[in-house]
């Protein structure tokens, strides 16, 4: 049942990008470097010419990581990106200048995405410039014609950003990311940072700009509902992965994935007596540096797997379990100094005596069987000896089952192509609805 994101193609339409094992990892360079920080951790998907692709998640799953590597403002790690056709991981020198013209990036904050120093003629006319664009005299005319496309006046060329509104400063933001006239426009949260009047009056630009000059635009966005009404396919993005993928409308309608209805359901309703029941989700994410070895919303899925030998497990048990797993992860991010490591070795170091505590909090009055027990115990003196990442693996050994231990495929989830990461899709198990259902209803 398992398929790339890439491979369906149940539109038709024409693909402009096409994405596959897309990998962006920021240092972990070295032998005593720290692991790298998997801001993209393996990601298939495409783009259709003329759409709006949204990107949505919390923030730090990567999702500007994941546009600005799409766009070479970084050199991806692994995997590739094909732009009509040709893969721009590859491009180097006069081969990559010219490309560059194809694709641009507007960014969140127009306040310091534009230099002070320049007036808004010489800003918009920069890029015209880097690619010796044509005669003086057109590229005058050419910013002329663009401030006037993005409703600005001839008279602004003169003027300075800090004379402007934050709306107009994004409008220069857009003219000069058009300059070279691109075929592919990453906006990244080009709204986020402007009132909410002036965002509605920028998301008609963008939709009027994309109609006339045949936009194909990557939309990443942290409001969900400016994504619902401007993208025409979503992926909801979590710890450098693609959690769901589909139809805009369908997504939002009947999400299928744990993370994709957790996120859904924090939305304000306009009818608050509509029963959803909001997800609320436990816990921190985990550090892109140590990312869970299954699948990443593992740590947090309110629909998690739980083991065979642990299905019946009162739920109240489970439940102190998993927080007491929690706790113990959030040890290991805490970084030991010298004298600790010192204190550690000559088995004087205390800095986790609290561990007991927590743990005591957590069980007391939860009656669990001895097998609970007896791992629960272990885990607690390792933490307290300092080695909190010897218990978090050990309890991953006894209470880990598959979403905790292996990476889930994507599975196509409806007609129309949606695809979510998730084991439950597997027919081996509930699926999400039940369980989350069940969870729900506290039974
Ligand atoms: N240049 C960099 N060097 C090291 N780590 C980075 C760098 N850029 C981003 N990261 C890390 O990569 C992860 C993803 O960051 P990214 O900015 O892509 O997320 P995001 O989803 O766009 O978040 P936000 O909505 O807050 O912008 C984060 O943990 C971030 O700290």
């Amino acid at each position: 049942m398992s398929q790339q994101l890439q491979r369906d193609d149940p539109t038709g339409e024409e693909t402009l990008i096409e994405v596959e094992g897309l990998k962006k990892y920021y240092g972990g360079d070295g032998v005593l470097a720290p692991p790298p920080v998997k801001a993209v951790d393996g990601v298939d998907f495409e783009i259709k010419r003329g759409e709006t692709f949204g990107l949505v998640g919390e923030s730090g799953s990567g999702k500007s990581t994941l546009g600005r590597t799409l766009i070479r403002l970084e050199q991806a790690t692994e995997g590739t990106v094909s732009f009509d056709g040709t893969d721009i991981t590859e491009l180097s020198g006069k081969d990559l200048k010219h490309w560059r013209r194809n694709a641009q990036m507007v960014f969140q904050d127009p306040e310091s995405s534009l230099n002070d120093r320049m007036t808004v003629g010489e800003i918009v006319r920069e890029p015209l410039d880097a690619h010796d664009w044509k005669t003086d005299r057109d590229r005058r005319e050419r910013v002329r014609e663009l401030l006037e496309k993005v409703g600005l006046q001839e008279e602004h060329y003169f003027r300075y950003p800090h004379q402007f509104s934050g709306g107009q400063r994004q409008r220069v933001g857009i003219a000069r990311a058009l300059a070279l006239n691109p075929e592919f426009v990453v906006l990244d949260e080009p709204v986020s940072a402007l009132d909410v009047s002036v965002q509605a009056k920028i998301i008609t630009l963008l939709e009027d700009l994309q109609e006339e000059l045949d936009l194909t635009y990557l939309f990443i966005a942290h409001d969900l509902s400016v994504v619902r009404h401007i993208c025409d396919r979503v992926a909801v993005m979590y710890l450098g992965k693609i959690m769901e993928l589909g139809e805009t409308e369908e997504l939002f309608n009947s999400p299928s994935n744990p993370y994709t209805k957790s996120l859904l359901s924090a939305i304000p309703r306009p009818d608050p007596t509509a029963t959803i029941d909001r997800i609320t989700l436990p816990g921190t994410p985990p550090s892109p540096r140590d990312p869970p070895q299954g699948c990443q919303f593992s740590t947090r899925c309110p629909a998690k797997i739980r083991p065979e030998p642990y299905q019946d497990l009162d739920d109240d048990v489970w439940e102190a379990i998993e927080r007491f797993r929690e706790i113990v992860r959030e040890r290991t991010r805490v970084e030991l100094s010298i004298t600790d490591r010192v204190k550690r070795r000559t088995g004087s170091f205390s800095k986790h005596d609290d561990i007991e505590e927590a743990g005591a909090d957590l069980f007391d009055g939860v009656d669990g069987p001895a097998s609970v027990e007896e791992p629960i115990e272990r885990a607690l003196e390792r933490v307290k000896a300092g080695h909190p990442s010897e218990a978090r693996d050990m309890l991953r050994e006894e209470f880990g089952g598959v979403c905790d231990n292996e990476r889930p495929e994507h599975y196509t989830v409806s007609d129309t192509g949606r695809k979510s990461y998730c084991h439950r899709h597997s027919d081996e198990y509930a699926d999400v609805e039940a369980r989350l259902g069940r969870e729900t209803r506290g039974e």
